[in-house]
């Protein structure tokens, strides 16, 4: 997968050299392209702001490096299939979720481009749906100063799903939302630490009674953080008895 990031800021980006994601980098299994939307303007002052039209706090994106930043983008892949994806971080998008993050996982490029300031030109959207498919994501509902956090998390979400990323395949299949409720609470040596022991059931060595227990601590995590979870969980797939008892 190749994957393209452009803003302002793009040392924010640093971190994707480490860990499992930058050893996904070295081994050719994700190629990130970072790019200073500011080597895309042409006036002295390297401009990529000005005042909001109909007037407001703060400053907008100007569209015109924007749009010179996003064709060198679309043109780093001419000749590929379909349009590749861009997700703009937006605190007015669609909910970053997991099922979104393995959506994006099957993609051959993403490109994301992180506005700051009160946001990017809306034209500047607009006309990237000529050359993407352009999709606004929001990591949350709260407010960040810009889209890059949204980007170390979202290629961290989509990256370790790539095929080689995470040593043990396994550890992706029961995790947080994977199956649309939370994950269960895990444990290690010692089996007591600081007079707390680690559930009896976990030492059994009976895998179905273990199973059955970590599927009941799913429900009642989920039961008691994520109460939302249940009802769509519910929705689509359990009846009532199946819940906790
Ligand atoms: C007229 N006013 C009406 C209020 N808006 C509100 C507003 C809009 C942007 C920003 C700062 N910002 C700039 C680019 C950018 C990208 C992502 C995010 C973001 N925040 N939260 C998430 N989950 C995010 C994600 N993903 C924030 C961003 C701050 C406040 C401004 C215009």
């Amino acid at each position: 997968m190749r994957i393209d990031v452009v803003s302002i800021f793009p040392e924010y980006l640093a971190p994707l050299e480490l860990s499992l994601i930058g050893k996904a980098r070295q081994d050719g299994i994700l190629d990130l392209h970072v790019h200073d939307l500011r080597s895309f303007t042409t006036d002295r002052h390297r401009t990529v702001d000005d005042t909001p039209y109909g007037g407001g706090a703060g400053m907008v994106m100007k569209p015109e490096p924007w749009s010179q930043a996003l064709t060198a983008v679309a043109e780093a892949r001419r000749g590929h299939q379909g349009k590749p994806v861009l997700i703009v971080p937006s605190p007015a998008g669609e909910r970053f979720t997991q099922a979104l993050a393995h959506e994006l996982a099957g993609e051959e490029h993403l490109a994301f481009a992180c506005g700051r300031y009160e946001g990017i030109d809306e034209r500047v959207i607009e006309w990237a749906g000529e050359h993407f498919d352009v999709r606004p994501v929001s990591l949350g509902d709260y407010v960040l100063n810009g889209g890059e956090v949204a980007v170390l998390a979202m290629v961290e979400a989509v990256g370790r799903l790539l095929p080689g990323v995470v040593g043990n395949p396994e550890s992706l299949v029961e995790e947080s939302h994977s199956d649309g409720l939370l994950e269960y609470p895990v444990y290690t040596k010692p089996a007591v630490w600081r007079d707390r022991e680690v559930p009896a059931i976990l030492l059994s060595g009976n895998h179905g009674k273990i199973a059955q227990w970590r599927r009941h601590e799913q429900f009642r995590r989920t039961s008691e953080r994520r109460p939302d979870l249940l009802e769509v969980f519910d929705a689509g797939k359990l009846p009532k008895a199946d819940r906790l008892a």
